[in-house]
């Protein structure tokens, strides 16, 4: 393709993100809910879902919603897959970049949307079906296209990327360049040949993908999946390359932690995935409202969709919503994201003759290969027939040989195969040495080209004319339907206009008339926002008060862990801590300084003269064995000419101890009724115990003040009941406690 048909196919349209509602059948749980009811209407043919407050009195004020597709409870996966993904999925393999991604509360079905139910060939998700659609694609490919296909699988957890399909190698980072947009380097990616070996790698990455259980879903994802898929095609004809990439996404489902119940690490997970989010309500809105700034940058999730929203991508968000009462805040937040989203505009490019493509490298290695072996081959066929001329002309001089052989150099292998016989032995090492080399370039040139799929080859037999038409048909439908849902919505506006028209008509009544019905429609209007405006404001303050409630919880955490350091880590360790502990700003965690006192030591070490003799010590000998050129020479280890290395702690700083007050309060509450302290050896380990074991003698033997014994620590007193403390072991008839005596 020339440089100007290029521009001109790259010459992007703006294109608005595509938003479709799926509310999801009511569920047996919602069922049995006590007052609850149901909230949602769906109205698909004209893409409209209504709302209604369970808590309003006006029952009639619904809030209305318009989407580009709105499914109910009973839209099947095959319905919302060649309805909406397919033209997707039709658009990749033509070389574009696409997007879908799952949104919406936890349970209302968005891995259920994304995946399906495995092994269940009616439900199956978004996902395997795309995998169906691309390898017809490549089987009835014309002009025996080449393809690659590769596929990588990576997860968000806990702000952290994670390779779902190499679950042990480390944590992910994010970069961004120019024309490659951002990207995950490192990032494993599979070659896939086959529907069954994208199945494969996806049950691969599923089994490595973080779930757990929640009151409101017993699977409930942890984290956001991101299915990659990436295709280069090269047409035969005209040896242009184009890729295609197709990132299929479900996220975690926003929480409240009221209704997940979720404590300790399920806490944590959902502070950080409502965090995520909410970077994406953040992002829908800023693109919404085209504002300057867009915060991609506040979480990795939105970093990651950066090119499909507001990018170069064509996107579909579905936002999957339930129908129940007892979650009208949650699906209210879905439909008003979902709402928003539909205004986010994107550019959507053709990826033509991209400089990264690997099948353009892989043929490029492929027809060197072929080349390399080619003239290694003639080279060792004249060789051989070289050598064997040679062979045969001293073999004709010889009185032993009768009859020479005198054809001997005929182009046909035999003859090589016997004039490699008639080789001296050099010759033949020389010969299978080259041989060697040119059969592991073969090999390698069989992995390349193994890698590669040619289109047009019928790979699944059971594609037939039949089906092909019927998928024909299928996408004619899709657009039909999508056309009259658009048409429905724009005859509901034109009714407005028509109203307005009319009003010019005749009489003054008619007049008055017409104006109220628009007066009265503005005020519902105005009303409606003005229930919006409140409803966002309860919505901040609901997620102030969530906020609230998950920063009480991590606090209550912090505080217990800071008072197991403050009771039972010794001092010293807790001071080194203190100092060493650094926060890495890149990576958002602590991490432990190593204690380079060590390095100082070796840098005193005296150096020495250089051509002075000298005893060579230990430490210079090893040294010198790791051959580090830059390394001193040391003088032999005279200690005298050392600084002395000083502790990290001297005696003289050394401060007793503190004791908790509640610690304090339980001893000194034990030593006033004079019962048996008895400690469990629960984790306790030998130094607290003796510590605990001083505190209490210490507190025996002082004076008591008011009936209280006081636990005291100064040091005259602590000489003073030296004595005290080193009693015998069998004053302590307890093995795993003590008792006080
Ligand atoms: N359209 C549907 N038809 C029938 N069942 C559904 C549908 N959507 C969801 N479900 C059921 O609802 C339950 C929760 O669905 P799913 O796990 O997909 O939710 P989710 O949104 O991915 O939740 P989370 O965000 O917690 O991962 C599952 O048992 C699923 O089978």
């Amino acid at each position: 393709m020339d440089r100007s048909n290029r521009s001109k196919s790259q010459k992007a349209l703006n294109e608005c993100v595509k938003v479709i509602v799926r509310c999801r059948p009511i569920s047996k749980k919602e069922k049995a809910c006590d007052g609850a009811s149901q909230v949602v209407s769906t109205y698909p043919r004209r893409g409209v879902v209504e709302i209604q407050n369970p808590n309003e009195a006006n029952k009639e004020n619904r809030k209305t919603f318009t989407y580009d597709a709105v499914y109910d409870h009973s839209s099947t996966q095959k319905n919302i897959y060649d309805e909406i993904v397919r033209p997707l999925v039709t658009s990749v393999l033509e070389g574009f970049n696409c997007c879908v991604f799952a949104y919406g509360q936890t349970g209302t079905g968005k891995t259920h949307t994304m995946e399906g139910i495995r092994g269940d060939e009616e439900q199956k998700g978004i996902i395997p079906r795309t995998f169906e659609q691309i390898w017809s694609h490549i089987s009835r490919a014309q002009n025996l296209n080449t393809f690659l296909v590769s596929v990588s699988y990576l997860e968000i957890y806990m702000e952290e990327l994670r390779d779902l399909l190499q679950p042990n190698c480390k944590t992910l980072e994010l970069r961004e360049r120019e024309k490659m947009g951002v990207y995950v380097p490192n990032l494993h990616s599979v070659t896939c040949k086959s529907v069954e070996d994208m199945i494969t790698v996806m049950n691969q990455g599923n089994k490595n993908r973080t779930v757990g259980f929640t009151n409101m879903n017993e699977h409930s994802s942890r984290s956001h999946a991101i299915f990659m898929i990436k295709i280069e095609m090269c047409e035969t004809d005209s040896n242009t390359v184009k890729v295609g990439k197709l990132n299929l996404i479900d996220l975690a489902g926003s929480e409240r932690q009221s209704k997940t119940g979720a404590t300790a690490e399920r806490l944590k997970e959902a502070s950080k995935i409502n965090l995520a989010l909410s970077s994406l309500g953040n992002v829908i809105s800023a693109l919404a409202e085209n504002s300057p700034h867009i915060p991609y940058r506040d979480s990795k999730l939105t970093r990651l969709l950066q090119d499909s929203l507001g990018g170069n991508s064509k996107t579909t968000m579905i936002a999957n919503i339930g129908p129940s009462s007892i979650n009208y805040n949650e699906t209210l937040t879905t439909l008003r994201y979902a709402s928003r989203a539909k205004a986010i505009q994107n550019k959507p490019i053709k990826n033509d003759d991209p400089q990264d493509a690997k099948l353009k490298q892989y043929q490029e290695e492929i027809a060197r290969l072929k080349q390399l072996i080619a003239d290694r081959q003639k080279v060792e066929r004249s060789t051989v027939r070289k050598k064997t001329k040679t062979v045969v002309k001293k073999a004709a001089k010889s009185p032993e040989v009768e009859e020479p052989a005198e054809d001997e150099a005929d182009n046909d292998e035999n003859n090589d195969m016997s004039a490699v016989i008639a080789m001296d032995a050099e010759s033949k090492v020389a010969l299978e040495r080259e041989r060697e080399i040119t059969s592991q370039l073969a090999t390698k040139l069989n992995e390349l080209e193994g890698q590669l799929v040619r289109g047009g080859r019928n790979i699944l037999d059971t594609y037939t004319e039949r089906q092909i038409e019927l998928e024909k048909r299928l996408e004619e439908i899709a657009e039909r339907k999508r056309r009259e849902v658009e048409m429905q919505q724009q005859l509901e506006l034109q009714e407005e206009t028509t109203l307005e028209i009319l009003g010019t008509v005749t009489s003054l009544e008619q007049e008055v008339e017409l104006k109220t019905r628009k007066l009265s429609k503005c005020y519902n209007k105005y009303m409606a926002l003005q229930q919006e405006l409140i409803d966002t404001k309860n919505e901040h303050n609901r997620d102030l008060r969530e906020l609230e409630m998950t920063q009480n919880e991590l606090i209550k955490e912090l505080k217990r862990l800071l008072l197991i350091i403050d009771n039972f880590v010794p001092v010293e360790v807790k001071n080194r801590l203190y100092t060493q502990a650094r926060y890495d700003e890149e990576q958002e965690e602590w991490k432990l300084c190593a204690n380079n006192m060590n390095d100082n030591c070796l840098m005193r070490r005296p150096v020495s003269y250089s051509g002075r003799r000298r005893p060579i010590s230990e430490f210079a000998l090893q040294e010198a064995k790791k051959s580090n050129v830059e390394s001193v020479r040391y003088k032999g280890e005279n200690i005298v000419n050392y600084e002395l290395d000083m502790p990290c702690r001297t005696t003289h700083e050394y401060q007793s101890p503190k004791v908790s007050a509640s610690l304090q309060a339980v001893l000194a509450e034990a030593m006033r009724t004079d019962d048996d302290i008895d400690i469990t050896d629960n984790g306790f380990n030998n130094s607290i115990r003796s510590r605990l074991d001083r505190i209490i003698n210490q507190s025996a033997q002082t004076p008591t003040q008011n009936g209280v014994r006081t636990i005291k620590s100064s040091k005259i007193e602590n000489s003073k009941r030296h004595s005290a403390i080193k009693k015998p072991a069998s004053a302590y008839p307890k093995a795993r406690g003590l008792v006080n005596k």
